[in-house]
């Protein structure tokens, strides 16, 4: 590469679009996220890549997560191209793209991990920024690793019914209960801004919290949610990010059942979709380097409950991610 074929933020093209609705029956065709092209319709290029990982042998309940990208694509046909809430047109702004999907070994979590890794790898390389949808939450491990290698230690917030930061299920290092734990050890993680957002339920003990409080994480359980209100939630969130690189996980158990019944463990007394998507929309001055979606088990859900949240939860944050790359190009 020469450096003229180096994009200018000038030269970016203007993104190609979602398929139109009003022309084309949003329930015709095979489905990528949003009715978006496919990268290699793009010629390999996006800003935003919306890539699948179909895994679900890190779970310790309920299996079925593996489907849950898939069914996440299938439920937002139905997103528009304007985002009201966000004031923007998130596929106008930058090109988002389907990547498909990660094909990741269902036998050996540990090659599991180091594929999603290189894969994650090679699409920052690219210039994109990743919308992940898992898969459970085991994938975030090697998603914060790609991460911080390209950013250095980044911000945390983590949307969970769980701590995820237990240390092993069973002798294994590496499940859905344990990827934050593991992340922590391995300094991925910037210290000074790790929250967990929306956690509730019954631990194995006290100690689940001392230990996770050593690792630097404040939490702002549901009921915080529910008693402070999102707005002063937020502003205490988007303070602790400061401008530092922020990654987003979103685990879809951290909505209550009645939100999101189509999940592996969940756990009552979660928030609601309008709660998450709101403090979501509050992040809009916070530089997100890429957010992941996980835990979405569609043989759970009913009438697309979860996939439609998802969809949605996804759809905010690949608003946030676009909205900052057109400002950066100014
Ligand atoms: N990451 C999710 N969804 N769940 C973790 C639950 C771990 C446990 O069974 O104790
Ligand atoms: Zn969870
Ligand atoms: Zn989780």
């Amino acid at each position: 590469m020469t450096s003229s074929d180096i994009p200018t933020p000038d030269s970016a093209p203007t993104p190609r679009g979602p398929v139109d609705s009003s022309r084309v029956p949003r329930y015709a065709g095979p489905a990528t996220f949003a009715r978006l092209p496919r990268i290699d319709e793009t010629g390999g290029r996006a800003d935003v890549a919306v890539v699948g990982v179909p895994f679900d042998t890190g779970v310790s309940y309920r299996p079925g997560a593996r489907f849950g990208g898939n069914a996440i694509r299938e439920a937002s046909r139905l997103l528009r191209p304007y985002n009201p809430a966000q004031d923007a047109s998130p596929f106008a702004l930058a090109q988002v793209a389907d990547a498909g999907d990660i094909a990741v070994n269902p036998f050996d979590i540990g090659e599991a991990v180091e594929t999603v890794e290189e894969a994650a790898g090679s699409l920052l390389d690219s210039g994109a920024r990743l919308m992940t949808l898992g898969g459970d939450h085991t994938i975030a491990l090697p998603l914060l690793r790609a991460m911080a290698r390209k950013h250095g230690p980044v911000a945390l917030l983590h949307f969970d019914a769980h701590l995820d930061t237990w240390d092993t299920y069973f002798g294994a290092a590496y499940t859905h209960g344990t990827p934050f734990r593991r992340a922590a050890e391995e300094g991925l993680l910037d210290t000074a801004a790790l929250s967990h957002v929306g956690t509730r339920g019954p631990l194995y003990g006290k100690r689940d919290l001392d230990d996770d409080a050593k690792m630097g994480f404040g939490i702002v359980t549901s009921a915080d949610v529910m008693r402070r209100g999102v707005d002063e939630v937020t502003d205490q969130l988007r303070q602790r990010i400061g401008s530092r690189p922020l990654y987003v996980s979103v685990d879809i158990d951290v909505l209550d059942p009645a939100h999101a019944p189509g999940t592996g463990t969940p756990e009552a007394g979660g928030i609601t979709s309008r709660e998450l998507l709101e403090i979501l929309r509050g992040l809009s001055g916070c530089h997100l380097v890429s957010a992941d979606l996980v835990e979405v088990a569609p043989a759970y859900d009913h009438a697309e409950i979860t996939s439609v949240a998802a969809s949605h939860t996804a759809y905010e944050l690949t608003t946030l991610m676009t909205r900052q790359i057109a400002a950066a190009r100014g």
